[in-house]
């Protein structure tokens, strides 16, 4: 069984049908990646996986239970974490601050045994710390631990970003665009970091990216889209070879023969 199958997933837009008829399965223990030209519906996806939007047909199912009318609320518990193509975190709090909310779909006391501090509530505290504190050595972020998100480099806090999905320990984890705004530098850490969480965590990861050179060192698999429909699934060179996926980048070869010729 995959622990992610999405199956003739549909969303319009007023008239626009941002997402249509796609299906695809993510294996566990796999890195998935969709990619696609812009406006292809890659971001819409993963608001529809993460339950921000409703879907107008289709469904999705994960580790067999079917999601498609959970609230969002509903999905961290299960096991999926995500980041944002724009960081979503607490500008004014701190690396470990951001880290411990994200281990909040994680608390298993009531808020009175909170209220009360009680010893269950002071136990799951020093997990909850545990957990976060081994994300914060996993990705070398010892040095920003106790910094505030706003005085942090961009490129950091998009690895805060990633570090706060880990701290949930979800089975999934999705992440939008990681590479976008890094330098060809930290998309190379970025690299090992993605090859570290899948191998040595065995996380499966599920990934929009724009950035090839990335898609291509991390990736399983890959699936193109072109406006909101599949058009190539399969290993990254099988999908960048296929002559579909090259003329949805690039355009048919009669319009630039017409843009040469005019
Ligand atoms: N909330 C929304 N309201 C109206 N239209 C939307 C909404 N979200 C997405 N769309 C439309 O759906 C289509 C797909 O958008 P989406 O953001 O999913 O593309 P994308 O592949 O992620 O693009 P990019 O690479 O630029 O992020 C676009 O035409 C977009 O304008």
């Amino acid at each position: 069984m995959s622990l992610l199958s999405v199956r003739d997933l549909s969303i319009s837009f007023g008239g626009v049908k941002a997402v249509d008829g796609v299906s695809f399965d993510v294996e566990e223990g796999e890195v998935f990646t969709i990619v696609g030209p812009n406006g292809a519906g890659k971001s819409t996806i993963f608001n529809l996986i993460s339950r921000f939007y409703q879907p107008t047909g289709g469904s999705i199912v994960f580790d067999g239970q079917d999601i498609t009318r959970m609230r969002p609320d509903q999905i961290a518990p299960l096991g999926i974490a995500r980041t944002f193509q724009n960081i979503e975190l607490f500008e004014h709090s701190t690396v470990l601050q951001n880290l411990l909310v994200g281990r909040h779909s994680r608390r298993r006391t009531h808020w009175l045994e909170d209220m009360f501090f009680l010893p269950r509530v002071r136990r799951e505290e020093l997990r909850h710390r545990r957990r976060v504190e081994e994300v914060i050595d996993f990705l070398d972020l010892q040095p920003y631990r106790d910094k505030m998100i706003a005085g942090l480099p961009y490129g950091v806090r998009k690895i805060v970003e990633v570090a706060r999905g880990l701290a949930s320990q979800p089975k999934l984890l999705l992440l939008d665009e990681p590479a976008s705004g890094l330098s060809v530098e930290e998309t190379q850490d970025l690299v090992f970091w993605i090859q570290d969480m899948n191998k040595d965590m065995g996380l499966t990861i599920l990934m929009v990216e724009h950035d090839m050179s990335l898609v291509n060192q991390v990736s399983d698999r890959v699936l193109a889209l072109a406006d909101g429909r599949p058009l190539a699934l399969g290993t990254p060179q099988e999908v960048q070879s296929d002559p579909r996926v090259i003329e949805a980048y690039l355009g048919a070869p009669d319009d630039e023969n017409e843009g040469e010729a005019a």
